[in-house]
């Protein structure tokens, strides 16, 4: 079996969220399940600083190629490298104008880059990868990949033999413009139709990918469920349901081997299960580059996320006020909306000794969280999978959070009367839930310390790595080839 996985994110290459991290180690673990597997990713501005700074090699493959459908006849160069300590390869797209922007979300006409983008992936496989059978696409960004292919390149010899799965790792960003873009796009005017890519009088580019790849999964089971109601499915629910027999849901896994707080070298204090004090010794690390009183009685409880509202973060703010007035620290890290972020700010300037508020992107600071902290809140209004929560429960740190999607999937309701379980939630979405299982939380870790350390150990034992999932891939890959719709 030869898959080639597409992503606009691959970490350590280019790291905006958890899409970075799955395209990142899913490889890893197919690897020896699999004949041969590749990535393909576009070279963003970022992708040659990271290349640097991770020592990562670097060779040009080819040069001067043009994609076959779009109009934008702009020639494409391809770089190769490999994922950090594997020879699977990356190959990485270059154009100079359009992956030029620092963020690399950034590019202002988003529907030009990625079709373009789309295309020269196709183009690039149909020159330089023949023996692909299947291309792994995620998200939005790379949904036009199998329109291309259903519509523009039945008939080619090389191109008309792959399989396609669609991973959705956020329904909530779909890619919808202007009808224009489909003849910038160089696909055919007829895919402007309510049973193809039009969606309220635009073109929607995950509609798209829903309905003309092969297989199509998300990222946790509930999330699979929930996607098809009208709460959670963005107004796609109708078109998943169409595609009901060919849906997945496969939980993400984490990386056991590069996050173990045994092991991990951006930490300063390691440890296990038998060695917590040394948690306690992150935790004073933690609070001392937080700017906060380092005290290891003070429960510290983090966030770290993208500053937006699918995580919550309306509900985070409407309690800081009450939160601010318990003996606790609250520690966030991330970079989103400008309003929440001026808001977390305002916060911070009115306690400072209780609250760090950090707007920046930072993988090591991100890891001096997890190790750190007592508690790791992520009350999301929708999560199809989460990562966090699983970083947090492999450091120890106990996840509070709302039970949707890969939350629901993970955490497992404590009890202090049964000792079992690693976690707290809530289902209804609400600040008031919030703040009470937080005061829960904070009830057990001041009042019941032998709960709150089988409760840490609980977390500890539990299993997300990568073995089981990418199995499950396998099977849908399997299933994919089996099944081309034409
Ligand atoms: N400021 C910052 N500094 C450092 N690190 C930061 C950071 N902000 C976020 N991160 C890191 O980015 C990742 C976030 O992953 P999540 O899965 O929790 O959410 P995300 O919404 O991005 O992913 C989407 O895709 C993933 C993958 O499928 C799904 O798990 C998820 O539910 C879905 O919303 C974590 O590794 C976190 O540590």
């Amino acid at each position: 079996m030869n898959i080639v996985l597409v992503s606009y994110e691959v970490d350590p290459f280019a790291k905006v969220g958890g899409l970075a991290d799955v395209v990142g180690t899913l490889p890893k673990f197919l690897k020896d399940k699999v004949d041969k597997i590749s990535v393909i990713m576009p070279f963003h501005k970022i992708v040659e600083e990271n290349i640097q700074k991770y020592g990562l090699p670097l060779e040009k493959v080819t040069e001067n190629l043009y994609p076959f459908s779009h109009s934008f006849k702009y020639p494409f160069s391809v770089f190769k490298s490999h994922l950090p300590e594997t020879d699977i390869p990356i190959y990485l797209i270059k154009n100079e104008n359009l992956f030029s922007t620092k963020d690399i979300y950034e590019y202002p006409n988003k529907d030009h880059q990625t079709s373009y983008f789309s295309d020269c992936v196709l183009t690039f496989v149909k020159n330089n990868l023949t023996d692909t059978e299947i291309i792994h696409i995620n998200d939005w960004q790379t949904s036009l990949i199998p329109v291309y292919l259903k519509n523009n390149y039945r008939d080619d010899k090389v191109l008309s033999k792959i399989s396609t799965v669609l991973t959705i790792h956020n329904l909530g960003y779909q890619g919808i413009f202007s009808p224009e873009i489909l003849s910038i796009a160089g696909l055919p005017g007829y895919l402007y139709n309510i049973d193809a890519l039009e969606f309220f009088g635009q073109i929607n580019f995950l509609k798209g990918g829903i309905l003309f790849s092969d297989i199509i999964n998300t990222v946790s089971k509930t999330y699979a469920e929930e996607i098809q109601t009208d709460e959670y499915g963005y107004k796609l629910d109708g078109v998943l349901k169409v595609r009901n027999d060919d849906l997945y849901g496969i939980l993400n896994g984490i990386d056991y081997n590069q996050f173990d707080p045994e092991t991990d070298k951006t930490i300063p204090y390691n440890f296990n299960k038998e060695n917590l004090e040394n948690k306690t010794k992150n935790k004073l690390a933690l609070q001392e580059k937080s700017n906060l009183p380092k005290n290891e009685n003070i429960p510290v409880i983090s966030f770290i996320g993208r500053i937006v509202e699918q995580k919550g973060i309306d509900l985070i703010s409407e309690i800081l006020d009450y939160l601010t007035l318990l003996d606790i620290q609250i520690v966030i890290l991330g970079t989103g909306e400008k309003r929440y972020e001026e808001l977390l700010l305002k916060y911070r300037d009115k306690y400072p000794e209780k609250l760090s508020i950090n707007i920046k992107f930072d993988k090591n600071f991100a890891q001096l969280i997890y190790a750190g902290s007592d508690m790791f809140i992520m009350p999301s209004k929708y999560e199809p999978c989460g990562l966090g929560q699983m970083y947090a429960m492999r450091y120890g740190t106990i996840p509070i959070v709302r039970y949707t999607g890969g939350l629901a999937d993970t955490v497992k309701e404590f009890s202090c009367s049964t000792y079992s379980g690693t976690g707290f939630g809530f289902y209804e979405y609400s600040s008031s839930n919030l703040l009470i299982e937080i005061l829960k939380a904070i009830h057990v870790y001041k009042r019941n310390k032998n709960c709150w350390n089988k409760l840490i150990i609980n977390a500890m034992n539990e299993d997300f790595s990568w073995d089981k999932s990418a199995d499950e891939y396998l099977h849908i890959y399997k299933r994919a080839l089996a099944k081309k719709r034409f």
